[in-house]
This record gives C-alpha cells, sequence and structure tokens, in this order.
C-alpha cells in the first residue's frame, strides 16, 4: 500500500535525522518545508521534500493537501482514559466553592471513581473507554500512554490494566500502559501506609509482570497522597520488574519529590505546577522529561506550570492532556497545545515540539513516533486549510483537523 500526500501548504516537524527530544532554546525551532510531498509505504514514512522532487509513479491513494498543513499525531503521554462513569457532581461541588482537596477529604476523588470502576464489569469498561480512545484519536492523538490507578486493589488494577491491553489490541494506535496502584490510599489503609505498599509490590506487581501488563509505574506523590519515602520504595519495586518510572510530582505542593524521581531514572515527571529552583537545577542535565498537563490546571484552576522558567533554564518540556474523570475530563491535546501557548506562553513551536517529540521521549517511543522522519511511523494529522500553522493553537476551540492518519491508517 503506497500512498502520496500532495501540494502540502507547510510540512512540520521535519527531521531528516532523527532526535529523541528537544530543549532550551532549540524548542523554539520547529523544521518545515513549504510546498511538500509525502510518501506512506507499508504504514511508514517512506519519503517526503518538496514538490519540485515529487514522485510520479504509481500509488494506491493520493491526497491533495493544497493550502493545508500536515505534521505528526500528536504524542499523550499521561492519560487516565480508561474509567467508569464520571465526576460530574464533583465539577458542580467545585463550581459551589469546593476545593479538590476538600472533595478527596469527604471520600470523593480518586476513591470515588474506584468506587465505580470496582462495581463495573471489565466489559462495560472497555465499552465507556473506547469512546473516549475514538474520540481523541479523531482530535489528532496518535500515541498515547494509559495509566491503572482507579481499581486500588488486585483485581481492580489488573481489570484496568487488561482494558487497556485489549484497546491496544484493538485499535492501530500505539498505547502504552503504566501500572498506578500508588494513586491513593484506599480507606481501609488509611491509617497503614505500609500494609498497601506492601499489596502493590507483593500482590499486584508480581501478577501484573506475569501477564505483561504494564509498560511504566507510577505514583501520586504528594502532600496527603505518596511521600517521598513511599514513592521510592514503589520505584524501587518497579525496577525489579522492568518497569521504568512515570511519577505524578508537584501538583499541589513541592516536597523534594522531583529529586527522587531523577535519582530513580524515571522517564518522565508530570504535573509540576509548582516548581522550585532546587528542582529545576535537578533535573538539569537529567535524562527525565518534565511534563506539563495544562488543561488540568484550566479544569481545577491551579497554577500552570512554569514553562517560561524552565525553558529558559535549559530544560525540555513535553505537553499531555492527563484525561481523567476528576480534574481533566477532555483528552484534546489542540486544546492543550493552544492553552500552553496562551496561559504557560509557550510559542506555537515550542508547544508542537513539546507535544510531539518531547511527548515520544516520555512515552519512551521517539525511536517511532513525534517526527517526520524516514522510517518512522506514518503517524499524520492533515489540517483543514490555514493561514498558517499559528492558527492552530490561535483559533483554539475551532476543530482545524480534516484527516488523521494513525500507523498508515486513514481514521
Ligand atoms: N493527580 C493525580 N491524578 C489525576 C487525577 C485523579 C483524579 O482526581 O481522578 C491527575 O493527574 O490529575
Ligand atoms: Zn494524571
Amino acid at each position: 500500500m503506497r500512498l502520496l500526500i500532495k501540494n502540502i501548504k507547510e510540512l512540520l516537524q521535519v527531521r531528516e535525522n532523527n532526535i529523541d527530544s528537544v530543549c532550551g532554546a532549540e524548542m523554539a525551532v520547529l523544521p518545515k518545508i513549504d510546498n511538500a510531498f509525502l510518501v506512506i509505504e507499508n504504514n511508514l514514512i517512506a519519503d517526503f521534500g518538496t514538490m519540485s522532487d515529487c514522485p510520479d509513479d504509481k500509488f494506491d491513494n493520493i491526497i491533495d493537501a493544497s493550502g493545508k498543513t500536515v505534521l505528526p499525531t500528536w504524542v499523550d503521554s499521561h492519560t487516565h482514559i480508561v474509567y467508569a462513569g464520571n465526576r460530574e457532581q464533583e465539577f458542580v461541588d467545585r463550581i459551589n466553592g469546593l476545593s479538590y482537596e476538600e472533595i478527596a477529604n469527604r471520600g470523593g476523588g480518586i476513591l470515588n471513581s474506584a468506587k465505580k470502576l470496582n462495581a463495573t464489569s471489565e466489559e462495560e469498561i472497555y465499552n465507556q473507554s473506547k469512546v473516549r480512545l475514538e474520540e481523541v484519536m479523531q482530535q489528532g492523538t496518535g500515541a498515547v500512554e494509559i495509566k491503572s490507578g482507579y481499581g486500588l486493589t488486585v483485581e481492580g488494577e489488573l481489570k484496568m490494566l487488561r482494558v487497556i491491553k485489549k484497546l491496544a489490541e484493538n485499535y492501530p494506535i500505539k498505547i502504552k500502559a503504566t501500572f498506578l496502584g500508588a494513586h491513593a490510599f484506599p480507606t481501609e489503609y488509611k491509617e497503614n501506609h505500609e500494609a498497601y505498599i506492601d499489596l502493590i509490590i507483593n500482590e499486584m506487581l508480581p501478577k501484573i509482570a506475569d501477564e505483561k501488563l504494564a509498560d511504566y509505574i507510577d505514583a501520586f506523590l504528594e502532600t496527603g497522597y505518596f511521600s517521598v519515602e513511599e514513592t521510592e520504595r514503589i520505584m524501587e519495586a518497579g525496577k525489579q520488574f522492568g518497569l521504568t518510572a512515570k511519577i505524578h510530582v508537584n501538583q499541589f505542593t513541592a516536597i523534594n519529590g522531583i529529586a527522587a524521581c531523577v535519582k530513580h531514572d524515571a522517564l518522565s515527571v508530570d504535573h509540576l505546577e509548582i516548581v522550585t529552583d532546587a528542582d529545576i537545577e535537578v533535573l538539569k542535565g537529567s535524562k527525565t522529561m518534565p511534563v506539563a498537563l495544562p488543561s488540568c490546571s484550566y479544569f481545577i484552576s491551579i497554577p500552570y506550570t512554569p514553562a517560561r522558567q524552565m525553558i529558559s533554564a535549559g530544560l525540555p518540556l513535553a505537553l499531555a492532556s492527563d484525561f481523567n474523570p476528576g480534574t481533566t475530563p477532555s483528552g484534546n491535546m489542540n486544546f492543550v497545545v493552544a492553552t500552553a501557548c496562551i496561559k504557560m506562553k509557550m510559542t506555537p513551536e515550542e508547544a508542537i515540539n513539546a507535544a510531539t517529540i518531547n511527548g515520544a521521549y516520555a512515552m519512551g517511543i521517539a525511536a517511532t513516533h513525534g517526527s517526520i522522519t524516514k522510517g518512522k511511523s506514518a503517524n499524520l494529522i492533515i489540517t483543514k486549510p490555514l493561514t498558517s500553522y499559528y492558527q492552530l493553537p490561535y483559533a483554539f476551540g475551532s476543530n482545524l483537523i480534516d484527516q488523521v492518519i494513525i500507523e498508515g491508517q486513514l481514521i
């Protein structure tokens, strides 16, 4: 199967030689080819260049992209797409003045979702989750990380991870699974953290490893959730089972968690709404990707990750959606990119780099996704006709996507 896309007004994120991420001042550079073509063969990017070099041999399908922009699909490296029901009532409670913390302290929040998940069959959770997955694919997401963390019991966590596995088998989109048993302490373990962490390490992890259900391990390292020491135990145990850490940290408070994550070679540290100078220092020169989740900041009215400060310090930054029922009931990466520009003062180039190549790094798939590079998976967004790619974040809220190609398939 050979497909040609021709007359592309702007082909974005072109990397002749693959890179695995961009940091600091490099983030402002988004290489592009004007008036371009691109060839897909066997679901991979086989060739691209300017129209003057466009091949005129036989193709199975030709798309004329006159006036349109083509870019890699978004790589969403942090989601909780698999869940049961919703938390609409908590949304209204917040409008009426309660904070996220107050709602959680009343037994709402993560424990509310856990109650719903444990009362729902695997089949029903799959059916609810696939609707969200199909929606984000239409919105231009071509690779997605999905976490467990709403089970908080051996069976519940396994159920979630099996749903993620089934989604990965049934859809062309690249999916990575992350085990987040350490998302919150179930009520019965509130006074006995040790026992729940033992359950995670001695019961959940061996079963998950046995069924090969997870690629990564996560924990909610936060005041009132998992302490630095508790998260270190989780990261160490994960490593024993071959799971690299990707950690929720610095969402509400800075308690030196980032240093612990870097020490344990975490692939990413995610949220970072509250960041200290010491956190920035420790990330410098590390291999850990900071990941910002601006839709979460927007939805629950908390600070935005200080992108300017971090990029000025020479750090890389990735953007992800955090799609979940509590803090971010949206997986729309177009909104994420626009919000990063509008609220975090990232330039369109920085935001697109953060949502493509740096997202791929944070998912461990930069060798195959995140840029227009020969041999990479054919994962492409074809926009509607645009004045320029600036329109993507500028006209926030408009659907500017015409077609999406995921792993070579038009969806
Ligand atoms: N902060 C921790 N976990 C999720 C939200 C969990 C929830 O409220 O359901 C997040 O990334 O925002
Ligand atoms: Zn999250």
